[in-house]
């Protein structure tokens, strides 16, 4: 769907993306990781069309066959609104301070689009609904400081999908919202590619969100595109040193998410008083399918002390990849 060959952008004479070959499929999450300034919103801002004015671009990208490089700004935002969606770290920094939620994501319904006011009304509450944000009809009469971040940012994935795109790009959008929040937009992204046959390319630097959202890694080192493939593939044999550095960085909660992965169960979180170290919790509903991780349980957050009453989760500390995991398990 997405094809990317040979790009280079470039502002006054420094080089700051530089992709060989890149592509998406119809329907396909990726995951796109890399360090600060390494290229990854440059990397979605092309795509996207909104470069700054004095980038430079060579090389192309084709959505569905069709050539997007050297279109004007008008063309370019036409497909942004009908093919490509976005959406950002900051909603509060995208969303007007001044109109209330339900005018904006109207706005983003009526864009080029035939419906009558009361119609993109409905759409409106459709899609607040979608989002799963709660009594859709008071929220829309809301100005966004109103709303809390993670409503904030459900807001803007209602404007970003309001016409069907079949690319949603996700540029760290989970980044300022505390764990809880964050799992709840993972969740409905992730829905909502299944549910559309959506595609989805989610910037981040956290690779324990990728191995839950995301089919194929690829990874951004020094505005390169270093190496791209299946998420086991690349976890299991790097290529690149820093994708090497990358995993080996990544706390546990990452290694859990791809152990759970790998056994076809979900770490489970379970809410109530945190065991000691090497006390299996009550209530764990993969008891029966981990009992030689039963003597190594360990829960997250580390902080979190035995005893506390907590939102916590069961994870074998023996266990450092999600290899090993399965070895045990099987
Ligand atoms: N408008 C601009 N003018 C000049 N250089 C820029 C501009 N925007 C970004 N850059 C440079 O391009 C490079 C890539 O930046 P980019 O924002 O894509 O990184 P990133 O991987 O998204 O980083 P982060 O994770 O911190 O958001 C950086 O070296 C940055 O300084």
């Amino acid at each position: 769907m997405l094809e990317i060959s040979d790009l280079c952008v470039a502002i006054g004479p420094h080089r700051i993306l530089s992709v060989e070959k890149f592509q998406i499929d119809p329907g396909q999450r990726v995951g796109l990781v890399g360090e600060s300034g390494s290229g990854k919103t440059m990397m979605a801002t092309s795509i996207a069309g909104l470069l700054p004015d004095e980038a430079s671009v060579q090389g192309s990208i084709r959505l569905d066959g069709s050539e997007l490089i050297g279109r004007s700004d008008r063309e370019r935002a036409k497909v942004r609104g009908s093919e490509i969606g976005m959406i950002f770290q900051d909603p509060l920094k995208a969303l007007n301070p001044l109109m209330r939620i339900g005018r904006q994501v109207a706005e983003a319904v009526r864009i080029r689009s035939s419906l009558t006011r009361r119609e993109a009304g409905r759409r409106v509450l459709e899609l607040l609904e979608q989002v799963q944000l709660p009594e859709p009809a008071q929220l829309a009469r809301r100005y966004p400081h109103q709303l809390s971040g993670g409503q904030r940012q459900r807001a803007m994935i209602a404007m970003a999908i309001a016409r069907n795109p079949r690319l949603l790009i996700a540029d760290e959008p989970t980044t300022a919202l505390d764990v809880t929040v964050q799992q709840g937009i993972l969740e409905l992204l992730l829905d909502l590619s299944r549910q559309h046959g959506m595609a989805l390319l989610f910037i981040t630097h956290d690779l324990g969100v990728v191995r839950a959202v995301s089919d194929r890694i690829a990874v951004m080192y020094g505005g390169r595109l270093v190496e791209s493939g299946p998420v086991r593939e690349v976890i299991h044999h790097p290529r690149h040193r820093y994708t090497e550095a990358l995993i080996a960085a990544s706390p546990a909660s990452t290694r859990l998410t791809e152990a759970s992965a790998l056994l076809g169960v979900p770490f489970q979180t379970i809410a109530g008083t945190v065991p000691a170290a090497g006390e299996f919790p009550s209530g764990c509903r993969f008891r029966n399918r981990c009992t030689h991780a039963v003597e190594a349980c360990a829960v997250e957050p580390a902080a979190t002390e035995a005893g506390d009453d907590h939102l916590y989760r069961c994870w074998n500390p023996a266990i450092r990849t999600g290899a090993e995991a399965h070895e045990l398990h099987r």
